[in-house]
């Protein structure tokens, strides 16, 4: 699975000037980029619009594609692009083991397929046990391993990742960030990652700085 940015910029609504120069990406099977920039300059509206969720007041210039094919007219639902972000974003009012299941492609039928394939990502985790949890038990880093499991057990074709560490405190973050990327690598799924933090950018494969 490969990601691919075409002469990608964007243009907010009410402004003249696109936020950041035109931006162009060959992100690779397993390969985790960067990105990086000031604030303001359209990192998380970046993100939004690959995923499918930009606002469509915004004005669009370049091609989005995965594996060749060109996704920008596709809906969110039908791209196969996951999300990580710093707040983890589980359902408040489903169980642990449920929030997996969410995750979970329609095509995997049957109940109890459903739950071993549930229970073998909460071990990947080191969650065993917790499928009965509510979520706001969970300890931060326990958070983000669970919602990146929810994230896989989809089957995306990329993955995007906007400071889903941000909260952690240092030692954590560098083991939950290992988990995270060393987890999209085994699975040769490309990945972009906004992050402000230099740790998190010596973690990947390189890093993309966007500019006016
Ligand atoms: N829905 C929207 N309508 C209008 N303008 C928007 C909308 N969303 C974002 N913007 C504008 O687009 C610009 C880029 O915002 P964005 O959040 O993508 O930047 P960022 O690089 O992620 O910033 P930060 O590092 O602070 O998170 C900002 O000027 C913001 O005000």
């Amino acid at each position: 699975m490969t990601l691919e940015l075409i002469a990608l910029s964007l243009t907010a609504p009410g402004t003249e000037d696109p936020l950041f120069a035109p931006l162009s990406l060959v992100v690779a099977p397993g390969e985790v980029v960067c990105v990086m920039g000031p604030s303001g300059i359209g990192k998380s509206s970046l993100l939004a619009h690959i995923g499918g969720h930009l606002s469509r007041s915004f004005t669009v210039q370049g091609e989005v594609r995965l594996d060749g094919q060109d996704v920008t007219a596709l809906p969110a639902e039908k791209r196969g692009i996951g999300m990580l972000f710093q707040q983890a974003h589980l359902f408040p009012h489903l169980s642990v083991g449920d929030n997996l299941a969410f995750g979970l492609s329609p095509k995997l039928r049957g109940k109890s397929a459903r739950r071993a394939a549930v229970c073998e990502a909460l071990d990947q985790a080191g969650l065993s046990g917790m499928e009965d949890r509510d979520p706001a038990t969970l300890s931060g880093g326990q958070r983000t391993r669970a919602a990146l499991m929810r994230t896989l057990l989809a089957q995306p074709r990329a993955i995007l990742i906007d400071e889903p560490f941000a909260a952690l405190d240092t030692g954590l973050r560098a083991e939950i960030r290992s988990f995270v990327l060393d987890h999209i690598r085994a699975r040769n799924i490309p990945a972009l990652m906004v992050s402000h933090d230099e740790s998190d950018a010596k973690a990947a494969a390189r890093t993309v700085t966007l500019r006016r």
